[in-house]
């Protein structure tokens, strides 16, 4: 490779012709050809700074050293990371190259025991997030769409990602991997030497395919930026008095875990003096708003499950028992927000009386008749949900562990 490769790239990405180029820099299109190819012994210092001060290139150039890792990442996890840290700290500049391939990743998805399949801007932004502050590391996507997967194309892959980089401008001195076979394909097909990081992997002794397989077993392995996607959410529902916060800080508590709690009732407090009546129709759409965030903020710390205590279906039977219609941005965020279990409290234990509660809502009729919108409302909108109708606090916590405990798989299901 030509060590004004550098310059070709630059050229190309200014989009200027050759001529142009040699006009800018005071010298002919001859002679710059001839620079760029290496052919010129000892290139007049004026000129090189001329052509370089037209590319915005620095003048005398520094020599950088260059790393590249390639990988899946699917996903990314602490041992990729540490690959990635030791890579960055020999190194000047570090290029992660994402490889993604439709076909290939679902068949992966396909294969593990993952809820969701991530999509390609999913593993871009673990990467992103994961190394945001090391401006040195530059992430970038790489289709590999048609190649024989690894270990079978090398020729293919070799020719398509070289062309990838040439158009990138990344020319690494050295390629960082765990693996110790790949090291002379590498060198054989893409002239570059490798350096392994780890090829025991004693350090973090973990793979993607654990993960994809049983990712709460390997959860101390999964990155914090990552954890959020694994986390399954559990949303507890029932009408006033049915006992449902009491139960999501139970079950939070035995779960080590995170809860989104109500943001109905923290908003009725902090807007509305603590006083349900004075709720109105354009109240709905900033409750459903504040309960996303409060979910979205449970889901991030979350330790593996969270528990929701109330869903935007609840939101909306709330806003047509006292409006009498329903609200369209409550219903987008039904459309949007599922969740992985949903369970019903039946309504069936002693009334509280509560801060929040709305009057006349504790009468027998008015917590049926809540509870049935609540079951019809599910059944409109194709929410599954499971049915917790035990009379007694200690049977009804139990068979919510339960629940919870085959969602996670930690329990066949009866
Ligand atoms: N088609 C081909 O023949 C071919 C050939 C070479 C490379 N590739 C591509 O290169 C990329 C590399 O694939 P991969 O399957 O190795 O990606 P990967 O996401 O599994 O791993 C990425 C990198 O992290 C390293 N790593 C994994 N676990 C580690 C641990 N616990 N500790 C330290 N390092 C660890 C791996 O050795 C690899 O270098 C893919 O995009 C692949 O398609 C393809």
């Amino acid at each position: 490779m030509s060590s004004f490769e550098y310059l070709k790239h630059a050229i190309r990405q200014k989009g200027c012709t050759l001529q142009q180029v040699a006009d800018a820099s005071g010298m002919t299109k001859g002679y710059l050809s001839q620079l760029l190819n290496a052919k010129i012994k000892s290139p007049s210092a004026q000129k090189l700074e001329a052509l370089h001060r037209f590319l915005s290139l620095e003048f005398p150039r520094v020599e950088k050293r260059v790393g590249v890792v390639f990988g899946k990442f699917y996903p990314l996890h602490t041992g990729h990371i540490y690959l990635i840290q030791r890579a960055c700290s020999q190194v000047d500049e570090l290029h992660i190259i994402m490889g993604y391939d439709e076909t290939r990743d679902r068949e992966l998805f396909e294969a593990s025991a993952m809820s969701q399949q991530p999509t390609i801007s999913d593993r871009l932004r673990w990467l992103l997030q994961t190394f945001k502050y090391q401006k040195n590391i530059h992430i970038h996507a790489f289709n590999e769409e048609g190649m024989e997967p690894y270990p079978w194309g090398w020729d293919v892959w070799s020719a398509g990602i070289k062309a990838f980089m040439d158009s990138e401008g990344i020319f690494p001195d050295q390629i960082y991997t765990s693996e110790a076979s790949d090291a002379p394909q590498y060198l054989e097909h893409l002239g570059i030497n490798t350096v392994l990081v780890d090829p025991d992997r004693t350090f973090m002794n973990i793979s993607g395919g654990q993960i994809r397989e049983n990712p709460f077993r390997f959860w101390d392995y999964i990155p914090t930026e990552v954890k959020p996607f694994f986390v399954r959410t559990v949303a507890i529902l029932g009408g006033e008095s049915s006992g449902k916060s009491t139960m999501v800080n139970k079950l939070a508590n035995i779960f080590n875990t995170t809860s989104a709690w109500e943001f109905g009732r923290e908003y009725v407090f902090s807007h509305l003096g603590g006083d349900g009546r004075a709720l109105q129709y354009t109240d709905y759409d900033k409750i459903a708003i504040g309960h996303s965030q409060y979910v979205d903020f449970a889901v991030k710390y979350a330790n593996k499950v969270v528990f929701i205590d109330t869903d935007f279906v609840t939101i909306q039977a709330f806003c047509k028992a006292n409006e009498g219609r329903g609200h369209p941005f409550v219903q987008a965020m039904i459309d949007e927000y599922r969740f992985d279990l949903v369970i019903l409290l039946e309504n069936n234990m002693p009334w509280v009386a509560g801060d929040f509660r709305r009057s006349g809502s504790g009468s027998e009729r008015e917590r049926k008749a809540f509870q049935a919108q609540l079951v019809s409302m599910l059944q409109e909108n194709g929410i599954v949900y499971a049915h917790v109708d035990e009379t007694d606090y200690d049977t009804r916590f139990l068979r919510c562990v339960s629940l919870v405990r085959q969602l996670m798989g930690e329990e066949s299901g009866q």
